[in-house]
């Protein structure tokens, strides 16, 4: 398993937010990842890649451009909206353009904003563009509470906290495993930090001269699922390794009340052989809420859906758009499925899909596709491949291994 897109773009920014050396292991060579590392050096973030050690990096400050640099790229990705505090402690103001990444329906920065603005930033935008600029001024103690738990809003805030050197209490925070993982790494630096699910309290280390950080990038819980869900689909047995178990937890309890035996060990999920017959229907509703479904297992499981007996309910109402690109891609395949609602659906069980050419709009519809693929009749061609490879450094290749017949005609 390579280590996970969403954390490693977060732990990224958390390096560049403290201004230490970090060696970084387990890191994926995805695209975003790739968009993410140029965009540090723009800013004159140095980066070397040790000898011999596949997937781990060293990032340290460098010196700063002596200008904000501009940034185009930026706009590929969701994530370059971490990139703000670091930006901020560099040249006082960040500017960026509106992030990109999956084109997943209207998808706000407004909590950032009133993050920044609760320590006394200005934020301004255009159609093109946001500028935050830092206030400069000394703060003790910030205070604010989420209405809602933005995983973004929540890494934005903490690392904020960070280059301020101040101590921070954030109410109603996101504390999904790319949340937790961000405060590991800076526990270790020496920040002070509690999390619950009411509260982050963070304080700063005694002495702001810190040493050096080695971190590790956490297994990769959604290429895990998509892999299992494969598995799963196809009637197939493995074990998938170099994962955090309990990221899997909810995923596996999901797959284990369908009727599919899954075990989750500390760094591993097993899908063991068993009849799907006897399970109850899925029932998977993205939620940010604690201990709720995260929005990327969803496209993974609806595909799976389809090749087990019952009723199955799929939600997403944190990505608005997702349904509306995952649905007709699905259809394309035969599958029927139900739209209750924009982002309600119902399907039923087990469907027969046939192979045909489909596209891979945003990196977990390409997943999903890749596993109703695997159980069509007949050959299904995929194009978008660029989405799969912003997300994973080699889907295909790890399918491949669990025995998938699958063939990249070009890159
Ligand atoms: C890089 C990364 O980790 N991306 C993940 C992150 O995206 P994303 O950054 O969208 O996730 P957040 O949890 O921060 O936000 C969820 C939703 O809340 C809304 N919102 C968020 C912040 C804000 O300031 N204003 C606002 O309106 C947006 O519609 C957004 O789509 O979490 C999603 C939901 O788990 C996942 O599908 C994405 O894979
Ligand atoms: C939605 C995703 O990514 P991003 O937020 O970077 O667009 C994802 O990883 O599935």
């Amino acid at each position: 398993m390579d280590g996970s897109k969403n954390a490693c773009l977060a732990l990224l920014a958390a390096a560049a937010a403290t201004g230490r050396h970090v060696k970084l292991d387990n890191v994926p060579a995805s695209a975003d990842v790739q968009l993410m590392l140029g965009l540090l050096q723009q800013c004159g973030f140095r980066i070397s890649y040790p000898v011999g050690e596949r997937g781990s990096l060293i990032l340290w400050p460098g010196t700063p451009s002596p200008a904000h640099p501009e940034l185009p790229h930026a706009a590929f990705i969701r994530a370059s909206y971490y990139l703000v505090p670091a930006l901020l402690s560099r040249y006082g103001s960040a500017v960026l353009p509106w992030p990109g990444g999956c084109l997943i329906g209207e998808r706000g920065m407004g909590e950032h904003f009133r993050v920044y603005e609760t320590f006394g930033d200005s934020v301004h935008s255009d159609d093109r563009h946001y500028r935050v600029t830092a206030s400069g001024r000394r703060l003790g103690q910030v205070r604010l509470d989420l209405p809602f738990r933005s995983r973004g809003a929540t890494i934005a805030a903490v690392l904020r906290a960070v280059v301020a050197d101040c101590r921070l209490t954030l109410g109603n925070p996101n504390l999904s495993p790319e949340t937790t993982t961000v405060l590991a790494a800076l526990q270790e630096g020496g920040w002070d930090i509690h999390a619950s699910n009411e509260k982050i309290a963070l304080a700063p280390p005694p002495q702001s001269a810190g040493h050096g950080l080695s971190w590790w990038v956490p297994g990769d819980k959604v290429e895990a699922g998509t892999l299992a869900c494969a598995l799963a689909a196809t009637g197939g047995t493995g074990r998938i390794e170099g994962l955090h178990g309990p990221d899997l937890r909810l995923l596996a309890d999901l797959l284990n009340q369908a009727g599919i035996p899954v075990t989750v060990a500390p760094d591993a999920v097993t899908v063991h052989p068993g009849s799907q017959r006897g399970g109850r229907p899925l029932r998977a509703i993205a939620s940010l809420a604690p201990d709720g479904l995260d929005a990327d297992f969803e496209p993974a499981l609806m595909a799976l859906a389809l090749s087990l007996p019952g009723t199955h309910l799929f939600g997403d109402s944190i990505n608005p758009g997702r349904h509306t690109n995952l649905l007709p891609q699905l259809g394309r395949l035969g599958a029927r499925i139900d739209a209750l609602s924009p982002t309600q659906c119902r399907l039923t069980g087990p469907q027969r899909l046939t192979g045909a050419t489909v596209e891979a709009t945003d990196i977990r519809t390409g997943s999903a596709l890749l596993i109703a693929a695997l159980s069509a009749r007949g050959t299904t061609t995929l194009t978008g491949l660029d989405q799969l490879r912003r997300g994973h450094a080699d889907l295909p290749g790890k399918l491949r291994a669990l025995g998938a017949d699958l063939t990249e005609l070009a890159r």
